[in-house]
């Protein structure tokens, strides 16, 4: 139980972040844990993986990815230990292979979408966006990206970094600075911690506004989301639920005891609107967000089937 409870810090600090990440950390530990599980009761079992799968889940709210993950990982049909414990180790080594695989594929289908000469702009630090970004380079593509600081984690300079590593040529700027820049710019890529019903993106807090000044100037928007970072449960009526996160990523703790009537707010997701968004990039395709019913449907609809 310790390695597990280990990881689900790591996911609530961050140290593992990344919607695809914290699913992949997720489903891993969760094998983990059924590995050294020392029950006979297949009950007894069920409820210890449904303690451990809830302590994971809480970790952070808002990127889907991580429930559906756990939802895969732990499903079985078993009514003995052993079985169970197979079926489970299974899911999670499918997952985690299926999760790799389509980072690729991704790459390759995006990758498409970019051109000879394209200015890319890109938000905070996702994998499957730079997936895209990285194959398009690596076919010859003669591209540049525009890279968001994302305040307040800044995890853009996680993505200038990796850029770098590249070679791709790589413009940081400040979060503010995303509308001034959108006429340099072709195609903005962004990741996506959550697909909604209705093909709403949730995303890193900005994203919204990055989105909106695209859709101003008439440029591309691309979201790039393996299925499982689709929601199911948006189709029953659920929200998404934004995480808001510690006001001392933002401000220091001390300057703010100083000013009594300052309270802050840190909401680390916001919620772009379909008709911003042109096409979602998965490892089964591209989609326009209007098609989000039929890949909950066709991906994940075992999760409806579960729900009473
Ligand atoms: O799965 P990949 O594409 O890596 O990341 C998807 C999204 O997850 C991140 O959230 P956070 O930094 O964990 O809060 C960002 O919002 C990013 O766009």
């Amino acid at each position: 139980m310790q390695q597990l409870l280990d990881t689900a810090e790591k996911i609530r600090t961050m140290e593992i972040r990344g919607a695809g990440r914290i699913a992949e950390a997720a489903s891993a530990a969760l094998r983990d844990y059924v590995l050294s599980l020392k029950v006979t009761n297949i009950k007894d079992f069920n409820k210890k993986v449904d303690e451990a799968a809830n302590i994971l889940i809480q970790t952070r709210p808002t990127a889907v990815s991580l429930p559906n993950a756990v939802q895969i990982t732990k499903h079985h049909y078993s009514d003995d230990v052993a079985g169970a414990r197979e079926e489970i180790i299974r899911n999670a080594d499918v997952f985690l292979k299926q999760a790799g695989e389509a980072l690729d594929k991704m790459g390759k289908i995006g990758a498409k979408r970019i051109h000879d000469g394209d200015v890319i702009m890109t938000h905070c630090n996702s994998h499957a966006a730079l997936s895209v970004i990285s194959t398009a380079f690596k076919q010859g593509k003669d591209i540049s990206v525009i890279a968001t600081e994302s305040r307040p984690r800044r995890q853009g300079l996680l993505t200038i970094r990796e850029l770098n590593d590249y070679g791709i040529p790589t413009t940081l700027i400040v979060d503010s600075a995303v509308r001034y820049s959108m006429k340099e710019v072709d195609t903005v890529i962004v990741g996506a911690d959550a697909i909604t019903i209705n093909g709403a993106l949730v995303n890193k807090i900005g994203t919204s506004q990055l989105a909106h000044a695209a859709h101003e100037a008439r440029k591309n928007v691309l979201s790039v989301a393996e299925t499982f970072k689709f929601s199911p449960n948006t189709i029953l009526g659920d929200m998404i639920d934004i995480e808001e996160r510690s006001a001392d990523e933002v401000i220091d703790q001390e300057i703010l005891a100083e000013m009594p009537n300052v309270k802050v707010k840190n909401p680390a997701f916001d919620i772009t609107p379909a008709e911003y968004i042109d096409i979602i990039i998965t490892e089964v395709g591209a989609f326009p967000p209007q098609m989000a019913y039929t890949i909950i449907k066709e991906h994940l609809g075992w999760e409806l089937t579960n729900i009473g």
